[in-house]
């Protein structure tokens, strides 16, 4: 190891920090595909980044990738309800990994679910400062323009900044707060291709937890994972996609499925990308181009987990 610079030249610290994090990626991966819990990492991570408000300047009060999520004052937000299962499965990694903090693990997390589910691999960077107590959360209604949930969009209406359409707020959530064109929005909600919805989680959807509350795609026999292996995690829910383990662009191509299945998820925010003429644009290239779709996923999932980061260095680190 030594003062080896070739890997963000930071000095011993620095690269015990950057063997870490290579390590533990390798471990999340195995620990991942072995759960199947790629999907909820992922939500982990983006409504980490999610409370923030390019409005505002001050970290850590402008919210962001900052690991507030991991205390109550942000995991209590109805939005996160779920989430603390997600954040249990990293706390061995927390312990086994001390270098690395706990906005860079959850980032790390959701990049590696990615990856693993088949989705592109994003030119992530590290070295994310996170806070260290629940009162550097930032406040469920801290947010000009958005009742509460400190801006993280709603599904369905009425919505929480009293847009009239779903488009709107799509743009008031992604381009007012948090600064995303319509393009990353579109690129974004792909991430939908993966994951379900949970009757006692955000009481979007009829279908909840086991064999009993489980739509037609989401039962323990069910075929999701990119392999064609058995295994769904925790049985039950209703996804946007029937292989929703897998990470490609069904989300976009099989839009029409979704939309008349009911035992398949199609939200009023998922519908305004195909209805919106400048939304509809990207999806449609995207339903097409499959490449397409993960390149532009890739750089708008980077920038998301870096929204509101702090980084030390400055510069970020590269694994
Ligand atoms: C566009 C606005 C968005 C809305 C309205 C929205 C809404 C939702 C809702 C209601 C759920 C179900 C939660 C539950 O019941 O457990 C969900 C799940 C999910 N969301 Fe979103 N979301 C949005 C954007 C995003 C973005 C930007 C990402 C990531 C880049 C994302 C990733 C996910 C994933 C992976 C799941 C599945 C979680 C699981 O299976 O446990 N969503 N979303």
């Amino acid at each position: 190891m030594g003062n080896a610079c070739s890997d963000g030249c930071f000095g011993m610290l620095g690269s015990k920090k950057v063997s870490q994090l290579r390590a533990c990626k390798q471990d999340l991966k195995k620990f991942i595909d072995g759960k199947n819990c790629h999907p909820i990492m992922v939500r982990l991570a983006w409504h980490d980044s999610g409370t923030y408000d390019q409005r505002i300047k001050n970290f850590p009060e402008r919210g962001g990738a900052n690991g507030a999520i991991r205390f109550a004052g942000e995991m209590n937000f109805g939005a996160n309800a779920g989430l603390d299962k997600a954040k249990g499965f990293l706390d061995e990694f927390a312990k086994k990994y001390p270098e690395i903090s706990w906005a860079d693990l959850i980032q790390l997390a959701s990049a590696v679910a990615i990856e693993c589910a088949g989705g592109p691999a994003i030119d992530m960077k590290y070295g994310r400062v996170a806070v260290t107590s629940d009162s550097e959360c930032v406040k469920s209604g801290s947010r000009e323009g958005f009742s509460g949930n400190a801006g993280l969009p709603d599904a369905k209406p009425p919505f929480g900044c009293g847009a009239p359409t779903a488009a709107q707020h799509l743009r008031n959530v992604f381009t007012k707060k948090m600064g995303f064109t319509d393009q990353e929005i579109v690129a974004l909600s792909g991430a939908h291709t993966i994951g379900r919805a949970f009757k006692e989680r955000s009481g979007a959807c009829p279908f909840g937890y086991g064999e009993q509350g489980a739509s037609k795609y989401t039962k323990s026999d069910c075929l999701a994972r990119k392999d064609g292996q058995k295994g769904v995690g925790m049985v039950g829910g209703a996804a946007w996609t029937k292989n929703w383990l897998t990470f490609d662009n069904s989300y976009f191509k099989d839009y029409k499925l979704a939309s008349e299945d009911e035992n398949l998820l199609w939200f009023p925010t998922d519908e305004a990308l195909h209805t919106d003429p400048e939304f509809k644009k990207y999806f449609d290239i995207y339903a097409k181009d499959q490449d397409a779709f993960f390149k532009d996923y890739a750089k708008a999932h980077k920038k998301l987990s870096e929204l509101g980061a702090k980084f030390e260095p400055e510069q970020g680190i590269k694994i």
